[in-house]
């Protein structure tokens, strides 16, 4: 059907903002054509210049405001919106909390869930500075070079020192390389002409350890006047425990490339996460809020109500950080997941922590699925922590036919969450607590979020 398109690119309309949209953009409507505008509130009354026109919604950007919601935080550096990194930077934390909890409200609801409640979302009491890992893009930038950020949908970079949501330590580890390498000369990466050196920085930290690791990506083999950038990042970073240059000479968007070299001290360094000791190396997957993973997961593993009798599939397991903490509570833990150099961490990461009842297979969890239940596995409770696209639909099928008793469901997109919550169900597997939100990703519009099916044999 034809929608008829009221307005009109460049022109002005003054408009009440009504929703938020999951992407943290502002709705208006005019004449019910929906319009969407960054950095705008639910409740403001705002002049809207219309940036851009679709055949059924509209961009805006507000050129002024009339009123403004209670909610809003008068946000001085626009660069964290403008780049990303803070897309709900202009919203108070207390709403950004009710906001994540109200979607997966509101997805319940559409899918006549509704008898589901959602707990408030659980936050973090400094909800800043909490990211253990950078990666920070390199641009020479009228004559000089640069570290920060791009904006958003696109390569254009805006220079960056404090980074808002990182770990400080981190920050000024970044300037430090950032200095070495303009006063050494090193050329920045340029995209267009495949030429220059740096590409990216990258630095680690480990919240327990403290241990920082400086990975400097480069187009080249040769680090140009590499001992001075080492002895340099030496000096000036106490806490660095691991420098290494990371080779990237393809043209990818991809930021590593699948060669490192060590420069200086170790090749990896650790931290903890539910007590348990983890090795990290340059490629390793490791997640970046570890006190609200540690949360998050504990949530999890409570609700698993383990005595140590227990079998236990983790599926989507990544490095086994979930099965390794769930495994001093169970009597087996089975960790599936499809990359292989994860499973290569969970297996050297067992071992390191004496943790003898996990085993990790390499593969899709829907086929390694498929295997267990031919082989006749009879867990007591399945995890799964799978990405955005959720829960291949016959890993739900081959859960219900191994009769696991429950189903602890680790989300991190509320749709596919409540999509599967529809397809448990049709495996006899219903939700007996309110769903509980953690916010790992603070100042983002990132939902993640816990869930606790039971088989109820109806
Ligand atoms: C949200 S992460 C889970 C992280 C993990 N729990 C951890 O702590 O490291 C989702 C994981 O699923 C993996 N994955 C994606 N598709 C998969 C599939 N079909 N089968 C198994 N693993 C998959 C990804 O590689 C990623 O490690």
């Amino acid at each position: 059907m034809k929608v008829k398109v009221p307005v009109h690119k460049n022109e002005e309309y003054p408009a009440k903002v009504v929703d938020l949209s999951y992407e943290g953009n502002g709705v208006v409507k005019i004449d019910d054509f929906p319009v969407f505008v960054p950095n705008a509130l639910p409740g403001e009354e705002v002049t809207v210049k219309i940036t851009k026109v679709a055949s059924h919604f509209a961009w805006g950007r507000v050129m002024a405001w009339q009123t403004k919601s209670p909610d809003r935080v008068d946000v001085k550096d626009k660069k964290y919106i403008q780049t990303g990194i803070a897309p709900l930077g202009h919203l108070k934390y207390a709403a950004q909390l009710k906001f994540k909890q109200h979607q997966i409200e509101e997805l319940l609801e559409k899918a006549h869930l509704d008898d589901i409640e959602v707990l408030p979302t659980m936050g973090m009491d400094q909800p800043y500075h909490y990211r253990n890992k950078a990666q920070v893009p390199v641009k020479m930038i009228r004559g000089q070079l640069q570290t920060g950020f791009y904006k958003r949908g696109s390569h254009s970079l805006v220079p960056i020192e404090d980074f808002y949501i990182q770990d400080p330590k981190i920050d000024s580890a970044i300037v430090v390389v950032r200095n070495l390498l303009r006063k050494y000369h090193v050329t920045p990466y340029d995209e267009r002409t495949s030429k220059g050196v740096i590409r990216t920085v990258m630095v680690r930290r480990g919240y327990y350890s403290h241990e920082l690791m400086v990975v400097l990506v480069t187009n080249t083999r040769r680090l140009p006047m590499a001992d001075q950038i080492v002895n340099g990042i030496v000096a000036g970073v106490p806490e660095v425990k691991s420098i290494v240059q990371n080779i990237n000479d393809k043209r990818t968007n991809r930021l590593l490339g699948d060669r490192n070299r060590t420069l200086w001290g170790k090749d990896e360094i650790h931290d903890q996460l539910l007590g348990i000791d983890f090795a990290i190396s340059p490629l390793s997957f490791y997640q970046v809020n570890p006190q609200q993973t540690e949360r998050l997961y504990q949530t999890a593993i409570d609700n698993a109500g383990l005595d140590g009798s227990q079998t236990v599939i983790d599926a989507y397991c990544g490095i086994g950080t979930i099965s390794l903490a769930v495994a001093k509570h169970a009597k087996q833990v089975y960790g599936v997941e499809i990359v292989p150099a994860a499973i290569e961490d969970a297996k050297h990461n067992a071992k390191r922590n004496g943790i003898k009842n996990a085993q990790f297979v390499v593969g899709k969890a829907e086929d390694q699925f498929a295997k267990w239940q031919a082989a006749g596995l009879k867990p007591d409770v399945v995890i799964v922590d799978p990405p955005r696209k959720g829960v291949a639909e016959t890993l739900i099928e081959a859960t219900g036919q191994m009769a696991s008793k429950k189903v602890i469901y680790v989300s991190c997109n509320p749709a596919t969450l409540v999509r599967d919550i529809k397809r448990f169900g049709e495996q006899g597997y219903h939700v007996v607590k309110p769903i509980q939100p953690v916010d790992q990703f603070p100042q983002t519009t990132h939902v993640e979020s816990v869930t606790v099916l039971e088989r109820t044999d109806k």
